[in-house]
């Protein structure tokens, strides 16, 4: 079968690894407590009946980091690294129209789950490639490595940042990352070279306090909604780009209100008289990878929110926005890049067919290897499949999960094999 849907019926093979699916999907790992302990057990028994290495690293208590090795032929070749992120967003189970740990299958092979796309798929697909790989007996050349990392939902400050700024992260010598993509509704797999920087704006605005009654210039309030209006003119022109089909989403800059605070609420028989004297709002903002961070903050400064209208922000960056050698966090996809070409050959000898390559909307741990001056794709094999990352009824059909297995032993198996990387040896020299 190519990278399109096999058909049914699977075999005894396949229902076994739909059953560890399903298996590690109902291990609740959604914030904010997720089961941090039964992921990594369940993911280290799975290795070690794989015949993997493995090894629990916690940077910070409660947040392990599990790491499995198969080491390859050649030591002192660069390694591969294959990256999934252990928790999961929180799901509202009344939206849902089967629980969300359930990972209940329906007629049609939908897989319901949250995390069944982001990301525990990769994370099975991962582990059933190598398991195939060493059943028929392949050697790597390069050792192989697979990340389970906590914290990435939160923004990876105690995960994969303090991972990559570890001693055992460097004597992994990792020299290409594969970690997580998204879903494509089309029969073409989707690549992201590059993930939009993510940041936290919060603004506050104070004012008079005053009678209800009073009307009156300067409230915090007042203050606050001259901030929010300007912000959403910017926002309307960004999206009308968008919309125009002049930008990509991920060429634009996002704006998006995460919560409002301001007054005293008012219970029943409360007496809501009072205008607040304070006023705050959270945004959630993202750039693209080569935006300049000093033109935002000026727009801040300047329209969103002027300290001549009592107003104050918090520009919170969330991890890094630049490499080591102060280059933008995007990865090479053309010939400068030896592990590019082997990774769109893998894609093709494998069936799939690869779209143009992109930049993440939204954020993944893989900028954090991208920070260390490693290339990483985010890559995760869903072909005709809603994008349903963080939304309700989140699902992945058991056939498109299976053809990922297949599509990764491919990957694996080149990758592991690659030869030669003299251009990037070089960078790595120079670092
Ligand atoms: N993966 C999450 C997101 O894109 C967290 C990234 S850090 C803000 O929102
Ligand atoms: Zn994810
Ligand atoms: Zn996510």
């Amino acid at each position: 079968a190519g990278a399109g849907a096999p058909d049914f019926p699977s075999t005894s093979d396949e229902e076994s690894q739909i059953e560890r699916f399903q298996q590690y999907l109902r291990i609740r790992t959604a914030h904010p407590y997720p089961d941090y302990a039964g992921a990594v057990s369940f993911l280290s028994a799975q290795a070690r009946s794989i015949g993997l290495e493995t090894l629990t690293l916690e940077f910070t208590p409660g947040k392990p980091l599990l790491l499995l090795s198969w080491y390859g032929s050649d030591l002192s070749l660069p390694s591969l690294l294959l990256n999934s992120h252990l928790d999961s967003v929180p799901a509202e189970p009344s939206h849902w129209i089967h629980p969300p740990f359930s990972a209940h299958r329906d007629p049609e092979g939908r897989i319901y789950a949250r995390g069944a796309q982001d990301d525990k798929s990769i994370a099975i697909q991962y582990l059933e490639a190598l398991r195939h790989l060493k059943a028929r007996g392949f050697s790597p050349l390069r050792s192989i490595h697979v990340s389970f990392v906590p914290d990435e939902e939160i923004g990876g400050a105690d995960g994969h940042a303090k991972f990559v700024a570890s001693e055992q992260f460097r004597r992994l010598n990792i020299g290409f990352v594969l970690d997580e993509g998204q879903a494509s509704p089309t029969d073409e797999l989707r690549v992201f070279y590059a993930d939009r920087l993510p940041f936290s704006l919060i603004v506050n605005a104070v004012g008079s306090p005053g009678h209800g009654s009073k009307m009156y210039d300067g409230s915090a309030v007042e203050n606050l909604m001259e901030c929010a209006e300007a912000v959403a003119r910017f926002r309307d022109s960004q999206f009308d780009l968008v919309k125009a089909g002049i930008m990509a989403g991920f060429e634009v800059i996002s704006v998006n209100t995460v919560y409002m605070k301001a007054g005293t609420p008012a219970p029943t028989g409360f007496v809501m008289n009072l205008q607040a004297s304070e006023a705050e709002m959270g945004f959630d903002v993202r750039l693209p990878p080569t935006e300049d961070i000093d033109v935002l903050r000026k727009r801040i400064q300047e329209e969103w929110a002027p300290i001549s209208r009592n107003m104050t922000y918090q520009l919170i960056q969330k991890g890094p926005t630049r490499d080591i050698n102060g280059r933008p966090l995007v990865t090479a996809t053309n010939e400068s890049n030896p592990w590019w070409s082997v990774f769109e050959q893998a894609i093709s000898v494998a069936g799939g067919k690869l779209e143009k390559p992109e930049i993440l909307s939204s954020t993944t741990d893989a900028r954090y290897l991208r920070q260390m001056g490693i290339p990483a794709l985010g890559f995760s094999p869903m072909v005709n499949t809603p994008i349903l990352l963080h939304d309700h009824n989140e699902f992945l059909k058991d056939t498109v999960f299976l053809n990922g297995i297949k599509i990764y032993e491919n990957l694996i198996s080149a990758l592991s094999s690659f030869q030669s990387e003299s251009i990037l040896e070089e960078i790595h020299l120079e670092l």
